[in-house]
């Protein structure tokens, strides 16, 4: 059986990196895709490929992204090794931008979207708390907040302003429901 692209989507500080690596502490059978991104390699945060913009573009032109994007004036790969680990049957988590899902719907026959949110001031002060963008960064990211899911996209909205692990769990039991 081979797995599922499972993409974990929503505005900046909402929880996308903290919700996908609870769901990997809490079940092996998903592995997260560690995304090659034009940013310093110093930042912090998530696990990356730091790349430079030139690298960036000549891994594009020679087709080794699954999916790219950019934004926040960084770019943004997938690396196509994905495919492989799909059709191996792992489930992959992926963070991705909202607007690639149009995309991503057409890459990934068994695309699962998981659309997370919290309130505004919640994501100002976790932006604030990570401490990964500057004031002005961080300004222009709550600016994107409220981008829609394109149209036609299905996909299940849990809102993460509460309690981290039980975003995770309400994820868990969504992608593996119990048969009784
Ligand atoms: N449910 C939660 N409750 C409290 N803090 C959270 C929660 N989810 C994420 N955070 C914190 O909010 C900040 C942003 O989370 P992060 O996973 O980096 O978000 P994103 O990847 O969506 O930008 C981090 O400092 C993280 O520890
Ligand atoms: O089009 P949008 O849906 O607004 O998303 C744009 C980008 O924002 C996030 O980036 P990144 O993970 O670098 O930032 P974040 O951790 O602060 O969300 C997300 O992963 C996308 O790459």
């Amino acid at each position: 059986m081979t797995g599922r692209m499972i993409a974990i989507v929503g505005p900046s500080g909402v929880g996308k990196d903290s919700v996908m690596a609870g769901m990997t502490e809490a079940d092996p059978r998903l592995l997260v895709v560690r995304r090659v991104i034009t940013r310093e390699a110093d930042a912090g945060g998530e696990d990356f490929e730091s790349i430079t913009p030139d690298m960036f573009r000549k891994h594009e032109a020679a087709g080794q992204f699954a999916l790219s994007w950019g934004a926040h004036g960084l770019q943004y790969g997938v690396p196509a090794s994905v495919h492989d680990q799909i059709r191996g049957g792992h489930d992959v988590l992926v963070n991705l931008s909202r607007g690639i899902l149009e995309e991503a719907n057409r890459c990934f026959p068994r695309l699962q979207v998981i659309a997370l949110t919290a309130n505004p001031d919640i994501l100002a002060a976790r932006l604030a708390a990570r401490a990964r963008e500057s004031a002005g960064q961080i300004a222009r990211r709550l600016k994107r907040a409220a981008n829609p899911i394109p149209e036609g996209i299905a996909f299940l909205e849990l809102d993460n302003s509460g309690c981290l692990s039980r975003t995770v769990q309400a994820a868990l039991d969504h992608l593996y429901p119990v048969r009784a």
